[in-house]
């Protein structure tokens, strides 16, 4: 699996929790074709498939907390071979959350070729996810674990983001701006490549 993936362009997505990662993969995947694998969706996939392991991950993810790194690291990996075959490039959405998880992925499937750094206000971000909380039925989208979000976000990955940009590979796009104008610069930096 290594062979047929290390040739495919990756894209790692990286941002604070509602800065708007979501949104802007949905866009790339519309207009690129893209495959886009988001770490926390995949999780709750796992938590709606009610198994044991769902259960375990659900109490972290309620507390705001990382799940372990293997455990994401696994699926994002079993995730991307089912979609080897044909897929153009892939999307990372939502990771790595810290420094050793990209070091890990790196090891174990390869190099990304791009990290796009959706930046927003942490103000900002805790609007979006308190209005985005009255009906997406996240049980993280509440004020509580929305502080924890932000202040692991602070501590844990940005550093994530001063990694790579040692290795010139950032784009960062200020969500501030209404999603359609975030995606010009999101599309200027994919044509780049
Ligand atoms: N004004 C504005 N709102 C946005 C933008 N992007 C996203 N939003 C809103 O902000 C909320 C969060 O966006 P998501 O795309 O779910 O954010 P995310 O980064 O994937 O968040 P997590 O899933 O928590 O990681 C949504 O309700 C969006 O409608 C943007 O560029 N501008
Ligand atoms: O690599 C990852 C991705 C997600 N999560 C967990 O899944 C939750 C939701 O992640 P998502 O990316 O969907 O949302 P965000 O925290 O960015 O708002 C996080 O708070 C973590 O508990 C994790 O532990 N490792
Ligand atoms: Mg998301």
């Amino acid at each position: 699996m290594a062979d047929k993936i290390k040739d495919a362009k990756i894209i790692f997505v990286v941002g604070g929790p509602g800065s708007g990662k979501g949104t802007q993969c949905e866009k790339v995947v519309a207009k690129y074709g893209y495959t886009h694998l988001s770490s926390g969706d995949l999780l709750r996939a796992e938590v709606g498939s009610g198994s044991e392991r769902g259960k375990t991950l659900q109490a972290i993810m309620q507390k705001g907390e990382l799940v372990p790194l293997d455990t994401v690291l696994d699926m994002i990996k079993d995730a991307m071979i089912a979609k080897a075959d044909v897929s153009k490039g892939f999307l990372i959405d939502g990771y790595p959350r810290e420094v050793k998880q990209g070091e890990e992925f790196e090891k174990k499937i390869g190099k990304p070729c791009l990290l796009l750094y959706v930046d927003a206000k942490g103000e900002t971000m805790v609007k979006r996810l308190l209005k985005r909380g009255e009906t997406s039925g996240r049980a993280d989208d509440n004020e509580e674990t929305i502080k924890k979000r932000l202040d692991l976000y602070y501590q844990a990955t940005e550093p994530v983001i001063a990694f790579y940009e040692g290795r010139g590979i950032v784009r960062k796009v200020d969500s501030e701006l209404p999603p359609d104008e975030v995606f010009s610069h999101v599309s200027k930096a994919i044509d780049s490549l």
